[in-house]
């Protein structure tokens, strides 16, 4: 558990590993989320693999709820994360807004990016209708009243019914982070199209998608990966829109070989 002052906030992060070694991963996680939910991936990878994990602001136990900010502010925040942790290049992976940030870090810094994995992520998420609605609910509501829609989205049925007590335990996640983090991270994302950028990615890039996620459907996120030149495209199976808790076992069986191949 580690924290640093950046871009005038405070940032929780965690280094698993070496800050210098080749095989390096920076995991960006997705709305709603705190860096834990990559922890069942981390699990899965051998020793030579080294992990950066980090809480988004506005999420987590990382500050900066208290004022709004939209996307350029959450791409300077992992950049300047990453200056401060001393990585000079890594493998990025980054799960739904987490892969929005990580096409933007594409955008500002190439020289930092080794690698790119995009999980159940596109360049543009959604309608500005449906995400200006879903920041009214949460401002009079509170992020329960839009808890079960969101955990519908997230986790398949099969997960509802055999996984009762994990989907208790990742709805009371998404309900402990800040509305105004939440909300400015929705924000964010309805502001966001980086459609230009996909087709400007030289870097090996690894992109992924639940077979049943409801947030950015297969089509979309195999849609997204036909604009970067040269991108692997997978379907993970019996999942939802976060692969790293329901099938981490299956993202881990094709981020392992994608980030350690020379
Ligand atoms: O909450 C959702 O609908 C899922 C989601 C969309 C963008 C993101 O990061 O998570």
């Amino acid at each position: 558990m580690a924290f640093a002052t950046i871009n005038g906030i405070t940032v929780h992060y965690e280094l698993l590993g070496d800050v210098d070694a080749k095989n390096l991963v920076v995991f960006s996680n997705s709305l709603g989320t705190d860096f834990r939910i990559w922890l069942p991936v981390f699990d899965e990878l051998v020793d030579d693999v080294s992990v950066l994990l980090y809480d988004s602001r506005g999420h987590g136990l990382t500050g900066g709820a208290d004022k709004p900010f939209g996307m350029d502010d959450l791409v300077d925040d992992l950049i300047a994360l990453v200056d401060h942790v001393g990585i000079k290049r890594a493998v990025f992976c980054g799960l739904s807004v987490g892969g929005i940030i990580c096409q933007g870090l594409w955008k500002k810094r190439p020289d930092l990016v080794r690698k790119l994995v995009l999980c159940d992520t596109a360049p543009k998420i959604g309608t500005a209708e449906a995400w200006s609605a879903r920041i009214e609910a949460v401002k009079a509501n509170g992020l329960e009243s839009i808890a079960d829609a969101v955990m519908e989205r997230w986790f398949t049925p099969d997960f509802h019914q055999e996984r009762v007590e994990d989907l208790a335990g990742y709805r009371l996640m998404m309900m402990r982070q800040p509305a105004e983090g939440y909300n400015s991270t929705c924000g964010a994302i309805r502001d966001t199209d980086f459609s230009d950028v996909l087709p400007t990615i030289t870097v090996p890039t690894l992109v992924v998608v639940g077979d049943q996620d409801g947030s950015t459907p297969p089509e979309l996120v195999k849609a997204a990966a036909g604009r970067i030149p040269g991108a692997r495209f997978e379907i993970i199976e019996g999942c939802g829109h976060i692969p790293c808790v329901e099938q981490p076992e299956q993202l881990a069986a094709l981020l392992q070989p994608f980030v350690r191949k020379a």
